[in-house]
């Protein structure tokens, strides 16, 4: 839904190749975090190329209620005046994160240790998602929680008075579980130890370290163990948020798909705990080369140059790679219709609490445009075609991955592929629209 809740409905038609640069946003999850860290560190910080979709806005505007200064200077620049670890002033509004888990579930462990009260909300989408797997584990520093029955927002967490450290593994592959124990370790004394049998993404590890905190991580039988010691002075630093390789999915995976493409993606994150859907598609037989490798703000990134790959077969990708692809499994069940032969994908049961039940959602839209499909609670498997009918309107759950794939599809697809509302494209690439248009794809607004 648009900003007023009014749905865009927009479809997407035949297109002719894809050619040109594809500038994609700023990372989301990095965008959040620096917002968030800048908040808790003492003096200011300054950054650059930040996502400036309603998700991470959000993120802004709950940094604000809890004391901090947050000023835009201009595109992707913004500058952060921090109040220091434990410095979180007692909002006096309910903090509104709107369809972001990541915005809500890091904010929640930021304030857990300190001892005020927040009361949280969202969209229909987030106040659906659980947070008994953030609640559970602040219960352990001493944070209260009341929320609707099943752990459902809107909740109101009451912060530690004498938070305790704690150690913790993760029942679930989730870095926002991680990553909200970690923000909450920062205010309590000692060491909080976090062991993650799967590793995640690792931006939090990353960027702590960078303003300042002392974070070891030790890769043992048990998985990744991630130990912060508690009460550093964070400092205010400069952050470069490199390009989001999730955003990069969708002009990526359109121009091996559209016939005769070629692109370039500059810039975009090759963090290797995000970077499952390119081994997943150099595995498929994806013409795509990582150029000019570099670091940048302390993430190594590249330039993607992407051609038409008429020869796509199917894979199986393993458990173990699902959490560093996991918010790109919608667009790859839409490469994995257009390739030859089937695609299992493994371990994919997360993505049942995503912004919708993103395995029914795309189980069932593939259906309408008339792809066979094998949907398990862990295994989502997707039979490849010569070519997909279409056809259909797809529903997008007010999930901007959905809406995004299936517009995807429809620039291959026999027939046109509608979705029903688009809005929610705007959380996470606000710019999705002007950006496949200048490479050449059709996808039009309906008109109302
Ligand atoms: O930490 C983060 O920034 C994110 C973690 C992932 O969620 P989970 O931790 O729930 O897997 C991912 O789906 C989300 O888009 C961003
Ligand atoms: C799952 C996602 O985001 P979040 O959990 O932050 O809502 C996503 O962006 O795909």
């Amino acid at each position: 839904m648009s900003a007023h809740g009014t749905p865009i409905p927009m479809t997407a038609r035949a297109s002719g190749p894809l050619t040109g640069v594809a500038e994609v946003p700023g990372d989301k999850s990095i965008s959040h975090r620096a917002l968030i860290l800048g908040a808790l560190s003492v003096g200011e910080t300054h950054v650059t190329g930040l996502l400036e979709g309603q998700d991470v806005l959000d993120t802004a505007e709950a940094m604000r209620a809890f004391g901090a200064e947050v000023t835009r200077v201009g595109t992707g620049e913004w500058r952060v005046h921090g109040v220091g670890v434990g410095g979180f002033a007692e909002p006096q509004q309910v903090i509104d994160c709107g369809n972001s888990g990541t915005g809500v579930r890091l904010i929640m462990g930021a304030m857990a240790t300190t001892p005020i009260s927040a009361t949280f909300t969202g969209d229909a989408s987030l106040n659906s998602r659980p947070m008994g797997r953030i609640t559970d584990p602040l219960a352990l520093f001493g944070t209260q929680a009341v929320g609707r029955a099943g752990g459902r927002l809107p909740m109101t967490l009451v912060g530690a008075e004498s938070p305790v450290p704690v150690r913790y593994t993760l029942p679930m592959p989730s870095a926002q579980v991680k990553s909200a124990v970690l923000l909450a370790g920062l205010n309590a004394p000692g060491d909080t130890v976090v062991i993650e049998p799967e590793a995640t993404r690792d931006h939090t590890e990353r960027m702590l370290r960078g303003f300042g905190a002392q974070v070891a991580v030790e890769d043992t039988d048990a998985g990744r163990v991630i130990t912060l010691t508690g009460q550093p002075e964070l400092t205010g630093q400069r952050v470069a948020v490199p390009r989001d390789p999730s955003s990069a999915a969708f002009p990526v995976c359109a121009a091996l798909i559209v016939p005769g493409s070629e692109i370039t993606v500059p810039g975009v994150s090759r963090n290797p705990t995000r970077d499952g859907l390119f081994v997943t598609l150099l595995e498929m037989g994806a013409d795509i080369t990582f150029e000019n490798p570099r670091e940048e703000g302390g993430e190594p990134v590249a330039d993607l140059r992407v051609r038409y790959s008429p020869d796509l077969h199917g894979v199986e990708t393993p458990v173990e790679r699902a959490a560093s692809m996991i918010d790109e499994f919608p667009v790859l069940s839409v490469v994995a219709a257009c390739a030859k032969g089937t695609t299992v994908m493994r371990g994919v049961k997360e993505l049942r609490v995503k912004e919708s039940d993103r395995i029914d959602a795309m189980a069932r839209g593939l259906e309408a445009c008339g792809v066979r499909l094998e949907e398990e609670d862990d295994v989502f498997t997707v039979h490849g075609m010569a070519q997909v009918p279409g056809g259909a309107t797809t529903h997008s759950r007010l999930d901007h991955r959905i809406a995004m794939s299936f517009l995807v599809l429809g620039l291959v697809s026999k027939s046109p592929i509608s979705v029903d509302d688009g809005g929610p494209i705007a959380t996470s690439f606000p710019t999705f629209e002007g950006l496949m248009d200048g490479l050449g794809a059709i996808i039009s607004r309906d008109p109302a």
